[in-house]
Formats: C-alpha cells, sequence, structure tokens
C-alpha cells in the first residue's frame, strides 16, 4: 500500500426532502449573500430551485442568480458568473444541479476570490490558485462526483480545450442530495452517469504494483452496486431505494475512497475530455467509447490486475482459462454492460469518424502536445493514444 491522505472534507445531507435544509447548511458555512447556478430550466420546472429559494428566505440570506449551465460547461459563463458575483457581493455560491452546474459554481468562486487574475490562467494552472470563497451544492442527477470531488472542468470554447483543475479548494462545503430530485434525469443521462460513476472507481483501480485489500474490496463493491442498480434504474427511475444506491455511489466514486494506497489515472478521462471539447459529446459517452480501445491496448501489462477484475466485478468464471483469457472476457463483458445500457463503444456509433489529422490533433490535445504520459499501466505517448483512438 502506497503512503496516501484521505481528506474528504464535504457535509452529506442525504435524503428527501433535504433541498429544504439548503439555507440552513449555508448559513452554518457562513454565507450571507448568496450566488446561486444552475442549468437550462429543469429545476425551474421541477420546482426545486423555488424550493431552494424558500429556504434562503427562511434564513434571511439574500440571494442572486445565474441560469443557462450547459453540459461540457463553457469558460465563458463562468467569467459571467464571476462578474455578477464580484457585483451583487456574494461570499457564498451555491450550485443547484448536476456536474456542469457544480464546476462552473466551483470556478466562479474562484474568479470571485481573485478578481485581478485571469480565471483560464488559474484553471491551466499557470497562475496558481491560493485562495477561494466556499461553495454549497444541491445535486440533481447521479454522475460526475464533482458534489465531492477535488476537481472541476470548463470547457474554453475559443482555444477549443477542455480542461480540469484538481485543487483542496475545489471541495464543497456541503452535499445536498435527494435522490428523488434525480427521477426526472433523462434515460441516457442516467446510463451516462452509471458509466461515468464506474468510471471514476475504473480509473483508481487498474493501477498495478499495490496492495490494497480493503480499496480494492470498497472499489469492486462499488461497481457490483452502481452496475445491478444502473440496470434496475433503467427499468423504473422512480424506484428511490435504487436511485439512492447510484446516488451514493456516485460521490464515493470520486471523493478519492477508491485511490488510497494506490493513487489514480484518469488517462481515459484525458482522452475524453479531448473528444468532449472538439465534438460536444456527452461525458459518459466518451469514456463508454474509449474505455474497451484504452484496456485492450495495455492489458496485457497486468493481466492479473483485468483477470481479478474480470472475475470480482464482472462475475466472469475463471476455472480452466489464462489469467489472459480472463481479462479479455472482463473487458468484453464491460462493454457488452454499457451496451446494455444503450452506451456507445465506438465513436462511429456517435456518427463521428475523425481524419488522421483529426486524430492527431485530439491525441496531441490530450497528451499536451506529448508532454504527458498518459496512463499507469503503461506511459502512453501521443502516438499511442492515437492508436487507441482509432482503435475505437
Ligand atoms: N468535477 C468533477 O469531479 C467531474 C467529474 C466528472 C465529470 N465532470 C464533468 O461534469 C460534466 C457532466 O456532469 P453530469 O454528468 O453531472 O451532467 P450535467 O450536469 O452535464 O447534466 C446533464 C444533463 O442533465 C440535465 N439534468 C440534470 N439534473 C436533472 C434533473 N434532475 N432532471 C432533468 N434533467 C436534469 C442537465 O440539465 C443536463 O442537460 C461534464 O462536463 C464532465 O466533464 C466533472
Amino acid at each position: 500500500m502506497d503512503n496516501f491522505v484521505q481528506y474528504a472534507p464535504t457535509e452529506v445531507v442525504f435524503g428527501k426532502g433535504t433541498e429544504k435544509q439548503a439555507g440552513s447548511e449555508v448559513k452554518k458555512w457562513g454565507g450571507s449573500r448568496v450566488l446561486i447556478v444552475y442549468g437550462g430550466g429543469s429545476v425551474i420546472k421541477s420546482g426545486v430551485l423555488d424550493r431552494v429559494k424558500r429556504s434562503l428566505d427562511e434564513e434571511d440570506i439574500v440571494y442572486d442568480e445565474i441560469g443557462g449551465v450547459k453540459p461540457n460547461p463553457r469558460l465563458a459563463l463562468a467569467e459571467e458568473g464571476v462578474k455578477k458575483a464580484i457585483e451583487f457581493q456574494a461570499d457564498f455560491i451555491l450550485g443547484v444541479g448536476g456536474g456542469s452546474v457544480i464546476d462552473t459554481a466551483k470556478g466562479i468562486a474562484h474568479g470571485t476570490a481573485n478578481p485581478t487574475l485571469d480565471l483560464w490562467e488559474i484553471w491551466t494552472g499557470k497562475i496558481p490558485l491560493t485562495k477561494s470563497i466556499p461553495v454549497g451544492v444541491v445535486l440533481t442527477i447521479a454522475a460526475a462526483g464533482s458534489e465531492m470531488s477535488d476537481s472541476a472542468v470548463l470547457t474554453n470554447e475559443e482555444v477549443g480545450r477542455k480542461v480540469g483543475i484538481s485543487t483542496p479548494f475545489n471541495r464543497v462545503k456541503f452535499a445536498v442530495m435527494n435522490p428523488e430530485l434525480a427521477f426526472t434525469v433523462p434515460k441516457k443521462q442516467i446510463a451516462c452517469g452509471v458509466t461515468d460513476i464506474m468510471m471514476h472507481t475504473m480509473e483508481r483501480y487498474f493501477i498495478p504494483g499495490f496492495t490494497c485489500e480493503m480499496t480494492d474490496e470498497i472499489a469492486e463493491g462499488l461497481l457490483r452496486t452502481v452496475m445491478r442498480n444502473g440496470t434496475k434504474a433503467l427499468e423504473n427511475q422512480e424506484d428511490y431505494d435504487v436511485m439512492a444506491e447510484i446516488m451514493w455511489c456516485s460521490s464515493l466514486s470520486h471523493n478519492d475512497l477508491t485511490s488510497c494506497g494506490r493513487g489514480k489515472d484518469f488517462s481515459v478521462h484525458k482522452m475524453g475530455q479531448a473528444l468532449g471539447a472538439k465534438y460536444d459529446i456527452t461525458h459518459g459517452e466518451t469514456l463508454s467509447v474509449l474505455w474497451g480501445s484504452w484496456a485492450r491496448f495495455q492489458y496485457d501489462t497486468a493481466p492479473d490486475r483485468f483477470a481479478r477484475y474480470a472475475v470480482n466485478v464482472m462475475g466472469i468464471s475463471s476455472q480452466g482459462k489464462s489469467q489472459m483469457e480472463i481479462a479479455k472476457e472482463g473487458i468484453e463483458k464491460t462493454e457488452e454492460y454499457f451496451q446494455s445500457l444503450g452506451m456507445p463503444i465506438s465513436l462511429s456509433e456517435l456518427g463521428i469518424h475523425p481524419s488522421d489529422e483529426e486524430i492527431h490533433d485530439l491525441a496531441m490535445n490530450a497528451t499536451q502536445q506529448d508532454t504527458l504520459k498518459l496512463s499507469r499501466l503503461k506511459p502512453l505517448s501521443a502516438a499511442e493514444v492515437e492508436t487507441i483512438y482509432k482503435m475505437a
């Protein structure tokens, strides 16, 4: 087991009706002037935004708001939010929505605390982030895990890049999670969410060289739970217990519990972000499209790890088979599971047929111009990443 620090400071307020506690949570964490951030209107239609506002009123907390966050959230809207927050003298940012809203809220908080600095320069690491203002979240979809993660992802449309920033300042103060709020999530988004939750766990699992029994058992249990309930949610998404399991998996998959003693990789995410920035594809789809090709390209470097996954997560029988055979079956069964959710496992299923030049650009983008070796299984150069894109 490698040395590690486990830091997951977010207060989780989980269960039915908990959005009514948003106001008291904001007050508890010192907020008195709040900028509410939300997306395309589902929170208006469902009435959740009104309930959240009422709970702020009850605590005499004043607020302003910014809506219109889109999936693959844009830097430009976060910058608009920073302006609004500064004008309003906001001391707290409250995101009501999913990963796109939460990441925008995090961006607005960082920009508001650093009004003289350029947000994109902070985002890309050119300027170190040394302070922010507090963020709270009312989650409406189980997927990204941003409600407990140390990361946030924004797309800069001007330069065509989708970039994530990891920092302790991205840990939100509280996350209100009422699974009932996710009953209205479209089926495609539920499937994308389950895929993303799986990938957050798998990107911490396929790292060879460490013995981490407890961490492995948690990860394998999480994967089995989210897969079982993912299938059930597509049959009946208004089953509270099913949605509750998925929502809790979403947070645990990305609060670093499953990296303890092993760390994380996130190469599939990096390759997926390059795809998301270029083609504006839903995040979960970028992952289901790439994972099988990523795994086939390098499972021979850690067949024991892939075989363990195949047996313990995908339920493959090991009898009479070599580790390589078991590992390969595990990859195939994972792709079959993605397909059972209606997720694509190749780019062509999304109608995307990139040219060689476009694939080269994607690989250069994902590897930061071939300066970043992706993957902790086999450090992948830009040329190898190109091969994986071609396989996908
Ligand atoms: N910060 C992180 O740790 C992290 C991790 C993974 C992914 N991400 C990023 O998060 C984004 C994806 O976030 P997401 O998967 O949570 O989805 P999302 O926030 O993009 O939302 C997906 C869609 O579902 C809709 N929606 C949300 N809640 C709804 C509800 N209750 N009813 C009806 N519709 C609803 C949204 O309006 C949107 O159209 C991507 O940009 C991805 O790169 C961030």
